[in-house]
Parts: C-alpha cells; sequence; structure tokens
C-alpha cells in the first residue's frame, strides 16, 4: 500500500531535482519504514509530484542538527533551523526522513 508525504510548493523544485533528500518531521511523520515508497504531493493544493523511495527514519535534535543536515534539505544551517522552528514552534524532537526519488515505473 502506498502511503503519502506532503511538501510545501516552495521545495517541490528542489525535490524533483534531488537537491533536497532529506525532510526534518515531527513524530507523527516518524512512522515511515526503510524501502516505503511514499507518494508526494504540495501541502497547499494536493496536486501530485513525485514518488519517493525512504532510506532511513532518525532521530535528532533540534540542536544536534548539522551543516550536512542543512546541505541535504539544500539550505544554509541557520535557514534550516529557522524553517523548523516556523514548522514546529517549541519541538525538540524530531526526525530525520532520508529519501531519494523515485525513477522508471514510479516516476
Ligand atoms: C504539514 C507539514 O508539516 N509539512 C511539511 C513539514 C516540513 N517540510 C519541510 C520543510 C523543510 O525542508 C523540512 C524540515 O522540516 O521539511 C515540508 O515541506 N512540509
Amino acid at each position: 500500500m502506498l502511503h503519502d508525504i506532503t511538501f510545501f510548493s516552495r521545495f517541490e523544485q528542489d525535490i524533483l531535482a534531488e537537491r533536497k533528500t532529506i525532510t526534518i518531521r515531527d513524530a507523527s511523520e516518524s512512522h515511515f519504514q526503510p524501502g516505503e515508497v511514499l507518494r508526494v504531493s504540495r501541502y497547499e493544493d494536493g496536486v501530485f509530484f513525485c514518488f519517493i523511495e525512504v532510506l532511513s527514519v532518525t532521530p535528532v535534535a533540534l540542536d544536534a542538527l548539522t551543516e550536512t543536515h542543512a546541505r541535504q534539505e539544500n539550505m544554509t544551517l541557520s535557514e534550516l533551523k529557522q524553517v523548523i522552528k516556523d514548522i514546529y514552534p517549541g519541538l525538540d524532537e524530531l526526525f530525520v526522513i532520508a529519501f531519494h526519488k523515485c525513477r522508471g515505473e514510479f516516476q
């Protein structure tokens, strides 16, 4: 069974170009399993734009985010921390979902 994930539309082009290869979410989206294929759509209007395969789901604290995470998000570290604080105010328990964009039959 295919599960769904949404991204803010401002991240669509980075995902399609494979510049963004992780997303950092709260516990409500930490249940995805490595190998699982997710149907990706835009949060604002629900428009589908690709499939991704989950590579790993790893807990991380806000203070433990590094330049590597930021690079994988195609952001600076300060931009990434600000984005997370805006989306998840006051939350420290986060999860890094690493993924790659699917090709072939899931394109
Ligand atoms: C509904 C919801 O929470 N949607 C989200 C949450 C996060 N993101 C992006 C923003 C950053 O690139 C990372 C880190 O949170 O994930 C998102 O696109 N949509």
